[in-house]
Formats: structure tokens, C-alpha cells, sequence
């Protein structure tokens, strides 16, 4: 049996609790007091940068908002929640200058959705439309001011949507990156045994492909058009399951039967952030840049080369065929610096000057993982 306090050693715990939390109403009105003044600031930049006609969200400025907070912290907050307040106060901060539009690729609880979400916050408005290329058009009408799309994943490799679509609107730019741990969950309302269909979008079917050939090797898989459609078909069937995330199931009313069913535990998913111009300089940059070579031999060789003797550090590369020429490629390459660098600016002169087509599709802070 639980021994009760004793009447004076309650009373004496009840003060404490209550002093405490006097303690903790005066700093709320402290916080409530900081966060508006910093949301006048705000708005005051928003006029400047109408005058200016500068794009409301500054990339390498939130960067740097964040780095410099993670620095002065002392604890006890972890980064990751330092992180989720303050892109909150910017989301606030954006959506007083002018609430910022975002087409990502839905429907709601995509994983593009929570990827947009976690960099764009509770203020903007989002547009959910039904594929890539028409993020890429919503963004090139400015009918919004972002779009969000998947660039590449840690277990299946390029998104060969994105890439068509970067070939398509060249002027299209990457003004930031999103890295997101994709876990995928199998999702029903019935038991295991019996389920016979499985829906998902076809990249997760494939990221879950091992576990699901070992744990469910009697069900058909059906690809959709995305992991929330998954879990909306799913949630009434009486035989069918859905491979998506934790938040379409709680969207959708549907219970996790098995969690985290990736193959590989470090599935991730790197978006890029697209819109009309890229980001400024922070020092710690990627540039994504696309060419086709000439045809000569060992053209490749010496564009990469050019990389090498600039001492450039190239973080992604990706041959692509060039649907308008049989036989003919794109190379998309990713690499570490910002085109304002002088050995970047040089690298990237010369390059022009020997590929057959070269452009630069932006230059934007280096992203870490989201949820790290
Ligand atoms: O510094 C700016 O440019 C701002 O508009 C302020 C602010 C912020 O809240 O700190 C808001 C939006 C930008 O994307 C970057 C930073």
C-alpha cells in the first residue's frame, strides 16, 4: 500500500506546484511579450522587402536564424524541439509579410506533405495537386510562391518525375533541400491473416519489398498514386492493408499493425524546395547543377575533371536519359560550395563552355536530416 503524505507535507507540495507555476505564468507573458515584438520586427522586414521586391522566404536567412539559435543553447531544450519553435515563429513571421503558397504532391499526409510541413509550418497555405509535374507548373504559373518534390531516396534511387520536369522548366530553381526519414507502416482494420490486397504508392511497396514478401507473401500488391490514398482506400475493406505513414493513419482512422517496415532503417527522402529564384550564401551550401557533354570521347571525363581540379566536392550524380534524343543524357550532379564561390563561379564557367547544355538549378544551404 502507497503511503499518503502526511496533511502539512501536502499542503507544503501544493505551495511549491503553485509558486512554480506563477513562476511559469510570468515567463509565458515574458515569451508572449518577446515573440510579438519579434513578429513587428517581421513585418517591417516584410515591408523593406516589398520595396526591394525580394522573395518573402530567405532559405539561407532561416539557416542561419536556426544555427545561431542551436549555438547560444544551453539546454535543457533539445535541438529538435529548438527547431520545431523557431521554424513555427518563422512560418508566423513569413505568413505576416505574405502568407506563403506551397503545391506539394498529395493528397494531405503524403510524405511530400509532412515534408512541407516540417520546413513551411502551421501558416502557410498549402495546394495539394495530383503529381509532379503539376507542382512544377503551379510554381512556373506563380499560382504559388513553393513547390516541394521528391529528388531521391536512400533505398530506390533517383525520382525520375522531378528530373523529366527539370529538364522540361529549366528555369525553375532549387532554393532549398529537405532530408526526411521516411518510415512506412502497414495500416489495417482487419486482422493480418486477412488481408489479402495491398495498396501503396510504388516507391514504398518497393522501399518495403523484403519485409513484405517475408511477413505477407500471399497478398497482391496494387500501386496508387500516392501512400495516403493507400490509407483511404484501406480504412473500410474488411481484406485490405495500405503501406504509408503514422500520420495517414491517424488521418484516416486506420490502425498500425506492423511499424517502421522499411527494408533499410535509414530510408530517406531528399525534396527539394523549387521556386522562381534559389537561396543566397551561407557557407554551407549545395549546388545542383544539370548538362548534357558533347559527343567526343572522354566528354564526361573532362567536365569532371574541371570538379577535381577545383577541389569540388560532388555529392550527387545522376545519368539521365534525355527523352527528346534517343541514345542521348542528362547528368545531374550535385556538389558542395555555392555558385557565388570563386571556385565554384570558375568551375562553372568552364563547364559551360564545354557541355553541349549546362544549367544551374540553384544553389541552397545543406540540409541535415529533419528529425535529427
Ligand atoms: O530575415 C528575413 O528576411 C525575414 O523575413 C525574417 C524571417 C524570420 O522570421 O526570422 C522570416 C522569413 C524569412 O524566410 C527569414 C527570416
Amino acid at each position: 500500500m502507497s503511503k499518503k503524505p502526511e496533511n502539512g507535507s501536502s499542503d507544503k507540495i501544493n505551495a511549491d506546484l503553485k509558486a512554480l507555476r506563477v513562476k511559469i505564468d510570468k515567463l509565458d507573458l515574458d515569451i508572449l511579450d518577446l515573440v510579438n515584438k519579434r513578429a513587428s520586427i517581421a513585418s517591417q522586414i516584410g515591408k523593406v522587402k516589398a520595396q526591394q521586391g525580394g522573395d518573402v522566404f530567405s532559405a539561407a536567412r532561416e539557416e542561419e536564424v536556426i544555427q545561431n539559435i542551436l549555438t547560444a543553447n544551453k539546454g535543457p531544450l533539445p535541438e529538435v524541439t529548438l527547431k520545431a519553435i523557431f521554424r513555427e515563429l518563422m512560418s508566423a513571421a513569413r505568413a505576416l509579410q505574405r502568407v506563403q503558397k506551397v503545391a506539394f504532391l498529395g493528397p494531405e499526409h503524403s510524405y511530400s506533405h509532412i515534408a512541407a510541413l516540417e520546413r513551411f509550418g502551421e501558416a502557410a497555405e498549402y495546394m495539394s495537386v495530383g503529381s509532379i509535374a503539376a507542382v512544377f507548373e503551379e510554381v512556373s504559373r506563380k499560382h504559388v510562391d513553393i513547390g516541394i518534390v521528391p529528388l531521391e531516396n536512400s533505398t530506390d534511387g533517383r525520382i525520375a518525375d522531378t528530373l523529366d520536369m527539370f529538364i522540361n522548366m529549366p528555369n525553375i530553381k532549387i532554393c532549398s533541400e529537405i532530408r526526411l526519414m521516411v518510415h512506412h507502416n502497414l495500416l489495417a482494420n482487419c486482422e493480418q491473416t486477412a488481408i489479402q490486397h495491398i495498396y501503396s504508392k510504388a516507391q514504398a511497396l518497393s522501399q518495403c519489398r523484403n519485409w513484405l514478401s517475408k511477413n505477407m507473401p500471399h497478398a497482391s500488391l496494387h500501386q496508387v498514386a500516392s501512400t495516403a490514398d493507400a490509407a483511404r482506400l484501406a480504412t473500410g475493406s474488411p481484406n485490405a492493408a495500405a503501406v504509408a505513414s503514422r500520420q495517414a493513419a491517424v488521418r484516416y482512422g486506420i490502425r498500425v499493425l506492423f511499424a517502421n517496415i522499411e527494408d533499410y532503417a535509414n530510408n530517406e527522402t531528399r525534396f527539394a524546395v523549387i521556386g522562381q529564384t534559389d537561396s543566397g550564401k551561407t557557407g554551407n551550401d549545395k549546388t545542383a547543377v544539370m548538362f548534357q557533354v558533347l559527343h567526343k570521347p572522354g566528354a564526361l571525363v573532362d567536365i569532371l575533371e574541371l570538379f577535381k581540379s577545383n577541389k569540388i566536392n560532388l555529392t550527387w550524380v545522376e545519368s539521365f536519359p534525355y527523352r527528346q534524343a534517343k541514345g542521348e543524357y542528362v547528368f545531374f550532379v550535385d556538389f558542395e560550395g555555392h555558385r557565388e564561390d570563386p571556385k565554384i563561379k570558375k568551375a562553372i564557367q568552364a563547364a559551360e563552355k564545354m557541355c553541349e547544355s549546362f544549367s544551374v538549378l540553384g544553389s541552397f544551404p545543406m540540409a541535415k536530416l529533419a528529425d535529427d
